[in-house]
């Protein structure tokens, strides 16, 4: 639902300079480009998610940027570099913008490198002590409520992926990678994604840590990948651990749960609809008639924060 961008007033912003949320352990600062706000350079990223010098994230949420329909975004990973999408990271934006005051709408577009998406604020379900709460439209979405993406169409194709190689569907396809052959179906979701079916047993934080790292930089992805190692545990129930380009071992990975459903789809194992489970909680995923994918789930706030001077002092502006 389009609807014009307020300015930017730095009260809009309440006087914070970051505000941290995290869905499902999958952790974003949100950084409103207000007046005198540091610049999203890849030096200021990596310091400003580090976990001991900095706030620390999985990633920084730069945005609203001005849109004449709905609000501009750029995502950036831990290490400084860009990317086009993050499913949670949308998820936590949309909340973060009905939160401080910059839509009043259930529904609004967000305009990411990979092109607009649709995010919507889900009413929690009525409980005793809130029978309001499922009011169309109506009150603040409660803690953890749940918030929906919808991310797009997936494709296989290799050129959308980034891989080498003559043009093709990524189903099936063999990669070598520590001394063993492995079978990846890639999924491209905005950005770029490598699911490897396993048994059960293989699919642990030791392996996404130890085989992550060699696959997302794999020659095969000179743009780099986003890694997801996955057990489907029956038609509408998977699990997997994902290692992402540009962040690391995750605890949870929006984007990283929609191209294992799309894969586990394409390769005939898994139903439209499935649950996603990660270290950090379970995602919804449902895939559409016409391909589009749905991503829904919780997001939490957790803290609103002011850059101290002598920090804010090596942050380039
Ligand atoms: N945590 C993110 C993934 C960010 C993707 C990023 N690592 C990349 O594509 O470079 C998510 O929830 O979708």
């Amino acid at each position: 639902m389009p609807h014009p961008l307020p300015p930017p007033r730095h009260d809009l912003a309440d006087g914070h300079d970051f505000v941290k949320y995290e869905a499902l352990g999958n952790d974003y600062l949100v950084i409103a480009p207000v007046a005198g706000q540091v610049a999203p350079t890849p030096e200021n990223i990596r310091l400003i998610c580090d976990r001991h010098y900095g706030p620390g994230a999985d990633g920084v949420l730069y945005g609203p940027l001005p849109e004449e329909h709905g609000f501009g975004l750029r995502t950036f990973n831990s290490d400084g570099t860009e990317c086009e999408k993050s499913g949670n990271g949308l998820r936590i934006f949309g909340r973060y913008l009905r939160d401080h005051g910059w839509t009043g709408e259930p529904e609004f577009t967000v305009r990411t490198l990979a092109g607009p998406v649709t995010v919507q604020l889900v009413d929690p379900a009525p409980t005793p002590d809130a029978p309001n709460a499922a009011s169309p439209g109506g009150g603040h979405p409660g803690d953890g409520a749940p918030v929906r993406v919808s991310m797009g169409r997936a494709s296989l194709d290799s050129e959308l992926i980034g891989a080498t190689g003559p043009r093709r569907e990524m189903l099936r396809e063999t990669l070598p990678a520590a001394a063993r052959e492995w079978t990846a179906t890639c999924v491209f979701l905005g950005n770029p994604h490598c699911v490897l079916p396993l048994d059960g047993t293989e699919v642990t934080e030791e392996l996404a840590r130890r085989l992550g790292p060699e696959l997302a930089g794999h020659a095969r992805f000179p743009g780099r990948i986003n890694v997801q190692l996955m057990e489907v545990r029956a038609a509408d129930r998977i699990r997997i651990e994902a290692y992402e380009r540009g962040a690391g071992y995750t605890l949870a990975s929006g984007s990283s749960a929609c191209a294992a459903a799309v894969a586990a789809h394409a390769l005939g194992l898994t139903g439209p609809e499935v649950t996603v489970e990660m270290p950090g909680g379970h995602l919804d995923v449902g895939l559409s008639d016409a391909g589009e994918v749905t991503l829904t789930g919780p997001v939490r706030p957790v803290v609103a924060g002011r850059w101290a001077p002598a920090f804010r002092r090596r942050l380039a502006s």
